[in-house]
């Protein structure tokens, strides 16, 4: 006897990594966007008219949550305006190939698509960036960066919001990894659906409840064409330890990945922990907790010749570069 579909008695042809129920396909697909319609309407994600970017890096997560936005749009006449993002890093042999993907998505999904690249907003490619500090400390650079060229990137197609792919395994490695740092503040933002600050777009996170195994799954069924290279720069070795204990966690404790999300939600800070007070760079003035944001003081650090300049915390950098007189 075939194994039934729990949702509609059909035959099931998959089980649902997040429940574990047996499904068919129609049906896993109809949880699967309504879970994600919920997280929206529940958290008031977006309002009618807004103007939404959505990062697409040509990976499964973007290009699922390119597809299932417009899908969703669509269906419940939410009435966004949606425009694919891409930043280019300059990575030769992995970002080129990736954006070929989004061009591609641009036409499958007809939204309009802009891309900018680290090369005109900062004047170095990433592949420069490693040939001058290696693979060591690379992700710093490429994360910062990314950070503050989608807010610029957005701001050029006049869009009001960002959403991005993070899925709730990302979450749960973050709230993983913040608290092995001890970083409360980045603890305390990091379960977040919805961040920045005043001076930065609001970013959402409408996958924030979304397990990856099950946006591997929507994307392997539907025939998405997305691209699934690693990036060549990337050992990030310390989230790799956060991912493969979750990984280990779950497999006793299937719930592992939303219990992580919610204890992260959950927790309160004391009252007389200092937390960083948000500002603006005095040089780009975008929003910073320092007096020179984080970009800048990479950027200084590579153009001066001095490309471990910004890395490190924020009172060590201050030393070095007071030593070097730099203002
Ligand atoms: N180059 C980029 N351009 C635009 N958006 C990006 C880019 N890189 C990352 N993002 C956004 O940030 C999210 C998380 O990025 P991350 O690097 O963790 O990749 P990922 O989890 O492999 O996601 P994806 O499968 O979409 O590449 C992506 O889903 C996407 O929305």
């Amino acid at each position: 006897m075939p194994v039934q579909c729990a949702a509609c008695g059909k035959k099931a042809i998959l089980k649902r990594p997040k429940t574990a129920d047996a499904m068919c396909r129609e049906c896993f697909y109809w949880a699967f966007e309504e879970e994600i319609h919920k997280t929206i309407i529940d958290a008031k994600l977006f309002t009618p008219g807004d103007k939404v970017a959505i990062g697409a890096s040509g990976g499964k997560d973007s290009t699922v949550l390119a597809y299932v936005m417009k899908a969703l749009n669509d269906r419940y006449n939410y009435r966004l305006d949606l425009y694919l993002l891409s930043v280019d890093e300059g990575i030769t042999g992995y970002r080129d190939d990736s954006l070929e993907t989004v061009k591609r998505n641009r036409d499958q999904y007809c939204l309009p698509l802009k891309i900018v690249s680290y090369e005109d907003l900062y004047g170095w490619t990433m592949d420069a960036i490693v040939k001058e500090i290696g693979l060591k400390n690379n992700c710093t650079f490429c994360g910062v960066f990314r950070r503050q060229a989608l807010d610029r990137g957005a701001m050029l197609t006049e869009c009001n919001k960002i959403v991005t792919g993070h899925n709730a395994d990302d979450i749960a490695e973050t709230v993983i990894m913040n608290i092995l740092r001890g970083d409360i503040a980045r603890l305390r933002r990091c379960t977040a659906i919805t961040t920045g600050q005043e001076g930065s777009l609001p970013r959402c996170k409408p996958f924030k409840y979304t397990y990856e195994k099950e946006i591997v799954m929507y994307a392997y069924f539907k025939k998405l064409d997305y691209f699934s290279t690693e990036c060549i720069y990337s050992p990030n070795a310390y989230r790799g330890y956060a991912r493969a204990f979750i990984k280990d966690v779950e497999k006793v404790r299937p719930s592992a990945i939303i219990d992580i999300i919610h204890s992260g939600e959950s927790l309160s800070i004391k009252k007389d922990v200092k937390m960083p007070v948000q500002g603006t760079c005095t040089r780009c003035g975008y929003v910073s907790s320092q007096d020179v944001c984080k970009a800048c003081l990479l950027l200084e650090g590579l153009n001066k010749g001095m490309p471990k300049l910004g890395i490190g915390k924020p009172h060590k950098v201050r030393k070095v570069r007071d030593i070097h007189g730099y203002v």
